[in-house]
């Protein structure tokens, strides 16, 4: 269970999160979407204990979400994933394998079937973007989270391994896992997200359950002139009263 109650972030002057509230139950697909710096990344950053709320609360399981017992629990995939440059991809593996006290084996089967397979001896520096998001995918979830972030998490990909992504993704939402992914492509959402929440300027500005309808579809129905979405819109509706 996640609960943001009024959480702002401040970076210096500039607020990327405003009073933002925001609740996800177990085993929910939520995906975050909005325009460029509508605080996508940062809410996700939030969740994931990378930064501490400048006022107002957020809570996983009813803990502060930077608590050890939030983070043993919880796997974030950010956009360009930190990994050791100098590890091989099967030392990387066996690494946070160890670190999080599970055998290696399982990290390591992964990589069949995806184009890291004849790859294990590679260094990590010498991988492509597409290649380091799978295996920074297998790195951040070796413990079997429960609470899963994504960070545009097909950005690099290809077809293939997109659709590798979208059928692990899909299994973990049957098993009842909690996902939060953040994206600029609606597609992501169809077929697999349970609800949107759609930022701007710092919030939540609706909080969208998708019953099944595409997710272009349903914001199309909320939001004809693509305002929320669009990076070329003239203005910024976060300056909008919020209604969700
Ligand atoms: N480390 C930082 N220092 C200062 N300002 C930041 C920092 N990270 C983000 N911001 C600011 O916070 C706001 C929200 O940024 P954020 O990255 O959360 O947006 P986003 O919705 O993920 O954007 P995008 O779609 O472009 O990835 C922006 O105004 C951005 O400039």
């Amino acid at each position: 269970m996640i609960d943001i109650d009024g959480a702002t972030v401040r970076y210096g002057d500039r607020a990327a999160l405003s009073e933002t509230t925001l609740r996800i139950a177990p085993g929910e697909f939520v995906c975050l979407v909005g325009r460029n710096g509508s605080g996508k990344t940062t809410l996700l950053r939030l969740l994931a204990g990378l930064v501490p709320p400048t006022s107002g609360t957020v809570r996983v399981d009813g803990v502060p979400a930077a608590d050890s017992r939030a983070r043993a629990r919880r796997a974030f995939l950010q956009a360009d994933p930190p990994l050791y440059e100098y590890l091989t991809v099967a030392e990387q593996l066996r690494l946070v394998a160890r670190l999080y006290r599970r055998p290696p084996g399982p990290a390591l089967a992964r990589l069949e079937g995806t184009v890291l397979a004849d790859r294990r001896d590679s260094l990590v520096r010498e991988l492509s973007l597409g290649m380091r998001k799978q295996l920074g995918l297998i790195a951040a979830t070796v413990h079997a989270p429960d609470l899963v972030l994504l960070d545009e998490p097909s950005n690099a990909l290809d077809a293939s391994a997109a659709a590798a992504l979208r059928s692990t993704l899909a299994q973990w939402h049957a098993e009842g896992r909690l996902i939060v992914l953040c994206t600029h492509d609606l597609a992501w959402a169809d077929g697999l997200a349970d609800r949107l929440a759609v930022m701007s300027a710092g919030r939540v500005l609706h909080d969208l359950p998708l019953d099944g309808e595409p997710a272009s579809a349903a914001l199309r129905r909320l939001d004809p002139d693509g305002l929320l979405t669009r990076t070329d819109a003239p203005q910024d509706p976060g300056s909008e009263s919020p209604t969700t």
